[in-house]
């Protein structure tokens, strides 16, 4: 598939609501055309047309249900193939917030179906595209439960903290690139999530809640200045060098060879 009018274009996963939404306007605002991915058509038909007639920009829905294997290999094509795709953000993602021993099968695979196989498919689809370009960009959308479990969230943490590591280690892969990997890792943003996740919105506290257009527009302007791995609401940045100097610290030391002295082995 080509673009005739050869105009950059993004493709993002879980463009009808919530952040996707936001990111789909504000990337058109920036000049992209758009391929906005989601299940449910009503929705990403109506949000194409808004905002194509307000940015003057072409938006293509493209209906798709990330958990299945076909919907998947679909997009795979399309990043593989389009040719005038410069980034890619993967967005969609669900939540089933409760104890994993109360958690169906079929619901703990569908988050690791949709917020881990899908983002990496769709992530190593796209990767060669841009390699051979020596240029592109992927926007991943993790959370702030990457770093944190709760008794809730023993599965969405373990999807978030994939996409964490996937997309560290992409940037690494990558840092002779062109190529761009942005890790985003949101706090509680307001978005219909959570009243599908268990925990109605309305229960969150509203002192630690984002808006959407909030939470987009800080990622936007980390991304801008540079930033590579973006904490919407973090205020104090030198709290990730900490973070990482101590994980970098206990890395190192597990590169020993033999089993700690406490364990009193040999
Ligand atoms: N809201 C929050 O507090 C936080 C959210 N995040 C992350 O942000 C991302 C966006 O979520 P958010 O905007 O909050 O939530 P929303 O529920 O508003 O948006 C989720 C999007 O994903 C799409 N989606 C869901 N299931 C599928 C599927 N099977 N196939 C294709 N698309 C699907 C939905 O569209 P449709 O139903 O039409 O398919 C929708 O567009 C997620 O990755 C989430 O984990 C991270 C931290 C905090
Ligand atoms: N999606 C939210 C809740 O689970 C989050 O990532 O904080």
């Amino acid at each position: 598939m080509t673009n005739p009018s050869s105009k950059k274009v993004a493709l993002i996963t879980g463009a009808s609501s919530g952040i996707g939404a936001v990111y789909a306007d504000r990337l058109a605002a920036r000049g992209y055309d758009l391929i906005l991915v989601a299940r449910r058509a009503d929705r990403l038909e109506a949000l194409c047309t808004q905002i194509s007639k307000a940015h003057g920009i072409k938006a293509e829905p493209v209906v798709a249900d990330l958990t299945k294997d076909q919907d998947v290999a679909r997009i795979e094509t399309i990043l593989a193939t389009h040719g005038d795709v410069h980034v890619l953000v993967n967005n969609a993602g669900v939540a089933r917030l409760a104890p994993a021993a109360q958690t169906s099968a079929n619901d703990a695979l569908t988050q690791i179906a949709l917020n881990i196989t899908a983002l990496t498919r769709l992530t190593q689809a796209v990767m060669p595209a841009f390699v051979a370009r020596n240029q592109g960009l992927i926007i991943n959308i993790a959370s702030a439960l990457a770093v944190h479990s709760l008794p809730i969230s023993a599965i969405y943490s373990g999807t978030k903290a994939f996409v964490l590591q996937y997309s560290r280690g992409l940037q690494q892969e990558l840092a002779e690139t062109g190529v761009k990997v942005q890790l985003v890792l949101p706090a509680a943003t307001a978005t219909e999530l959570w009243d599908l996740s268990g925990v109605p919105l309305a229960a969150l506290n509203k002192e630690t809640l984002m808006t959407t257009e909030h939470m987009v527009d800080a990622a936007l302007a980390g991304l801008d200045q540079g930033e590579m791995i973006t904490w919407p609401s973090v205020a104090d940045a030198s709290l990730w060098d900490k973070y990482e100097a101590a994980r970098t610290e206990l890395f190192a030391g597990t590169q020993a060879g033999t089993p700690a002295p406490r364990y009193k082995i040999g």
